[in-house]
């Protein structure tokens, strides 16, 4: 049932019981009303009565009047009793209601009549004939009896009604009090009626505003859920987002660039740091940094750390007291969460802001949830770049193995293509390498060959790659170096490795390089033709007596410079 019929339905009863109880006061007053009725109408009869006493009483001392002084004045009261007795008896019978009553007020006028006849008859007689007669008659003590038994019969009736009006004024007494009873009783009645009706109402709108609350507040948390839904679908899809972009990156660093990008938007209103292990100093670098990182230090030491030296999660701030010693504002909260990978610890997330002491279990779940992801995301780089590091460096001499040193050249061939830059290369073969294993053995050999490829990286560009080509042929790329700079460059490294000696078994063991030089654009278009320019004036450089530099010819020749290289 709707609400609103429920309302009506109720206000329709609420108007019934009401006009009931206040018609019970209507009904008791109505007896009252009654009561009052019979009351006026008893007191009527007993005014009546004793008028009419009265109008006998006058006439009888009238009629004694003119008997003793014979004077017609005397005789007044006697007509206006025989004018007024009729009136009298007519109202006195009218107001007579049972058979009784009735009764009684016929012998009561029959008796008046009488006594009437009795006084005009004294008159006539004193009149017509004298005193005397008159008195004879009044000694017969006829009209005493009359008079006497009219009282009586007054008296009767008036006792009769008097007792009446004492019984009606109790009743009415009673009526009136069980009138104002009534009332009190309705009225009292129809406010508790009126209250309990108010109390429920009020409970209704009370149970329809908590209703309306409740929906309301139902409504918000929806909203509130919903909204937390879409920040944790954009978090989620951001994350998402980050863990993809990992996936592609090359280098641990480049990884590290995309965390610092990604962090800001998937940890709002918090600073914080990346830090990684570097294995060789043993300490752990800052990465990446967000937010308002500037006071943490940029290396920390795995002991500086609870989160490190325990590899779970650490917290500072509110109950939680302990504070690592690298925190830079040891007032702020932080969260400091391990990368642990294969139960290796890889590194360290640092993360601070206020936002983390506010009820944030959820956010600190969240943070240890994206720590986990980065940690396994960044180990995958770490593996990937490990195994394209295998797969592209020589395991001998760490230098970059033929496949890498194709890729370089292609894409510098490119650049320089587009750019008009120059590009060099030297093609480096140790000489009577074979002499060297077989006078001092292949390990002493293999050393050599780690020793010129250390002699390589030294006398390098950082943008340079020295690459072992196999055996003992090695070949140093030079981008944006034309070819006198090439041939200088490759005249020192010649001069760095019959320079250098190893130390092995006890033995000194030295050894000499011959080069080969080209450059692009001069001695090739592509890769294919400057590798071999530069291998024909490797050739060259054996042919003409080895440990010299020469330069690859326009016509595919071979050129002579180690002597007079800065001619060239
Ligand atoms: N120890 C060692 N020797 C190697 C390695 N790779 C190739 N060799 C040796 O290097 C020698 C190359 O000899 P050759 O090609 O005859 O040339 P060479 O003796 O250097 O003489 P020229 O090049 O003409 O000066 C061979 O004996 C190979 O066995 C290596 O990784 N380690």
């Amino acid at each position: 049932m709707k609400f609103e019929t429920k309302l009506k339905l109720a206000a329709g009863a609420i108007i019934l019981v009401m006009s009931t109880v206040a018609a019970l006061p209507m009904f008791v007053n109505h007896q009252v009303t009654s009561v009052m009725s019979e009351l006026r109408s008893a007191s009527h009869v007993e005014r009546l009565q004793l008028s009419l006493l009265e109008w006998l009483l006058n006439a009888e001392t009238a009629q004694r009047g003119f008997v003793i002084t014979g004077d017609e004045r005397f005789l007044d009261p006697y007509h206006a009793a025989v004018n007024g007795i009729p009136a009298t008896q007519a109202a006195l019978r009218k107001a007579m209601t049972s058979g009784e009553e009735i009764a009684r007020a016929v012998a009561l006028e029959r008796a008046t009549a009488a006594k009437m006849q009795t006084v005009e008859w004294t008159i006539t007689l004193r009149r017509n004939q004298g005193f005397d007669a008159a008195t004879t008659l009044m000694g017969t003590g006829t009209g005493k009896a009359q008079m006497d038994a009219l009282r009586n019969l007054i008296g009767r009736e008036l006792a009769t009604y008097s007792q009446r009006r004492t019984e009606l004024s109790d009743r009415l007494v009673a009526t009136s009090n069980s009138a104002a009873n009534a009332s009190l009783m309705a009225t009292l009645t129809n406010i508790l009626f009126l209250g309990g009706v108010l109390i429920a109402a009020s409970r209704v709108l009370r149970q329809r505003d908590a209703a309306e609350h409740k929906a309301q507040a139902a409504a918000g948390q929806a909203r509130l859920t919903s909204e937390r839904f879409s920040l944790q679908n954009e978090l989620l899809f951001r994350s998402a987002e980050l863990m993809h972009s990992l996936e592609l990156a090359q280098t641990v660093d480049e990884s590290a660039g995309v965390i610092a990008s990604y962090l800001p938007r998937l940890l709002p209103n918090l600073s914080g740091s990346l830090y990684l292990y570097n294995n060789s100093r043993d300490v752990l670098e800052r990465k990446a940094g967000w937010g308002d990182f500037e006071n943490e230090p940029q290396t920390i030491e795995a002991l500086d750390c609870w989160a490190l030296r325990r590899g779970s999660v650490h917290q500072f701030g509110g109950d939680h007291a302990l504070a690592c010693r690298h925190a830079g504002k040891a007032d702020v909260a932080r969260l400091c969460l391990p990368l642990v990978t294969q139960g290796e610890v890889i590194g360290c997330v640092t993360v601070t802001g206020p936002g983390l002491l506010r009820g944030a279990d959820e956010q600190r779940a969240w943070i240890g949830q994206l720590a986990e992801q980065l940690g396994l995301a960044l180990s995958n780089v770490r593996l990937r770049v490990s195994l394209r590091q295998q797969s592209i460096v020589d395991p001998l001499t760490q230098l970059y193995n033929r496949r890498y040193m194709d890729e370089v050249l292609k894409r510098e061939l490119v650049r320089a293509s587009r750019s008009g830059t120059p590009v060099s290369v030297l093609v480096l073969d140790l000489d009577h390498f074979k002499r060297i294993n077989d006078t001092f053995g292949h390990e002493a050999g293999d050393a050599v060959l780690r020793r010129v490829a250390q002699t390589l990286r030294e006398n390098i560009r950082s943008c340079d790659v020295a690459c072992r080509m196999g055996g003992e042929e090695m070949v140093v790329l030079l981008p944006e170096c034309g070819i006198e700079h090439a041939v200088k460059r490759a005249d020192t490294i010649r001069l760095a490795i019959a320079a250098s000696e190893v130390l092995h078994d006890g033995q000194r063991i030295g050894a000499t390089a011959s080069i080969g030089v080209a450059s692009y654009p001069q001695h090739g278009a592509d890769m294919q033709e400057l590798v071999h320019a530069a291998d024909l004036a490797l050739y060259e450089a054996k042919h003409q007596g080895r440990d010299c530099v020469r330069v690859a010819k326009m016509d595919g020749a071979a050129l002579l410079v180690n002597e007079d290289a800065a001619g060239i």
